[in-house]
């Protein structure tokens, strides 16, 4: 049976969506890689682009193995359960952390793990001293889940994480027996826009997590990267939680043609567009939630009042793909998708002061534009049906 699909033309290209740097679409060199993939079976180490793909993303990062996993979530998920031993323990984060807020409880239900949520000093990311005052110390106190991991974000809501404090944070676990797991969903962005090698950034991790699905522009998979034990009992997991892979050498070959390509030209092309749209929102004085180091201008909805639907639906208005507050861009998005995304957000920020929206309970940063009320209050069912 085969499936007619009358997409649009805005449903196909990801140039016009900035909802996350995830909406980018395979190339035809991709797709061709794949034809002539190796076809061994991944779950017995039999296949031989799967190897490759995980060799050159651990040896770029300066680490004995890689663990090719289909997602950022169970690459986190993995690599934190591996550090874990005996609990009650507890793992720290910025409060904002995906391992946190995104992937569905899995450190409460497949660690066991107590998480100790923390709100940088700075605003911006955590530093030592934050680190310092929210650890839970394994002193015996028979009241407390000890913290045995840190996991930090890089970038972290689009910041560089800057290198000296990461050293700083570094020598400090190793003097308290902590492990230090790096979610790099965005890592390679890092490491565009900082000049710092990705292997510098290795050597302060026990664990990264380095996803090839988001800026990098494959469409599926990360590489979990650490030492020749810590992915022996990662694989382990993995097979226990449903990641085994056969066949995967197509889409490793998929994601090879991204790692073997001019990746860092294609980021800081991605960079140069977000830098544009903050630069726009100050000279508009429309507030940001977080400098747009990268790919990401997070508006702050809040203080500007705007209505995040509002805000979609000006989008769809001059044909751009928005969720809510956060603008992600991708190497795959136009320049004049961004002239287009100007206009949809300084009306909304004018609509704003006509209409100023209070944003009762968190701000939903991650938002799908299919949800919730119309600026009327009529239901939204279909994206298409928007009135704006
Ligand atoms: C910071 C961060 N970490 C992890 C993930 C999880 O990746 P995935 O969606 O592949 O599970 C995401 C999602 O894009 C993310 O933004
Ligand atoms: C939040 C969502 O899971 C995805 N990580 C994204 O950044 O779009």
């Amino acid at each position: 049976m085969s499936i007619e699909m009358e997409l649009p033309s805005e449903y196909i290209s990801a140039s016009n969506d900035l909802r996350s740097d995830t909406f980018t679409t395979p190339t035809e060199a991709m797709i061709k890689a794949a034809l002539s993939a190796s076809v061994g079976d991944a779950v017995y180490g039999e296949d031989v682009d799967t190897a490759r793909l995980e060799q050159t993303v651990a040896k770029l990062a300066g680490k004995e193995a890689g663990l090719f996993c289909v997602s950022g979530t169970l690459s986190n998920q993995i690599a934190l359960r591996t550090h874990l031993y005996q609990p009650p323990y507890s793992i720290l984060c910025d409060y904002r952390a995906h391992v946190y807020t995104h992937e569905a409880a899995g450190l409460a239900i497949l660690s066991q793990a107590m998480v100790v949520p923390v709100i940088p000093s700075n605003g911006n990311y955590m530093t030592l001293e934050d680190i310092k005052a929210h650890y839970v110390p394994d002193d015996g106190d028979i009241h407390g889940a000890p913290t045995k991991v840190l996991s930090l974000e890089n970038t972290l809501h689009g910041i560089v994480y800057p290198l000296e404090e990461l050293v700083r944070i570094k020598a400090w676990c190793m003097e308290n027996g902590m492990k230090l797991h790096c979610d790099g969903a965005r890592i390679w962005n890092a490491v565009a826009e900082s000049n710092v090698p990705l292997k510098q950034f290795g050597e302060l991790f026990d664990s990264i997590s380095i996803c090839l699905s988001k800026s990098m522009g494959a469409p599926i998979g990360s590489i979990l990267v650490g030492n020749t034990k810590f992915i022996k009992k990662a694989n382990h997991l993995r097979k226990q939680q449903g990641g085994g892979i056969r066949q995967s050498g197509m889409i490793a070959r998929m994601a090879l043609c991204n790692v073997d390509d001019d990746w860092k030209s294609k980021l800081l092309y991605s960079h140069s567009l977000a830098h544009k749209l903050a630069d726009f929102c100050k000279q508009h004085g429309i507030p940001l939630e977080s400098p747009a180091d990268t790919n990401f201008v997070f508006i702050d909805l809040r203080a500007a009042k705007m209505n995040p639907d509002v805000l979609v639906k000006k989008g769809l208005k001059y044909n751009v793909r928005l969720m809510g507050g956060r603008v992600s861009f991708h190497y795959q998005v136009s320049e004049d998708t961004l002239e287009r995304v100007k206009k949809a957000l300084l009306e909304s920020f004018e609509y704003a002061k006509e209409h100023p929206f209070d944003q009762n309970g968190p701000t939903q940063i991650y938002r799908s534009e299919s949800t919730e009320v119309d600026i009327e209050g009529n239901a939204i069912h279909d994206i298409k049906g928007y009135k704006y």
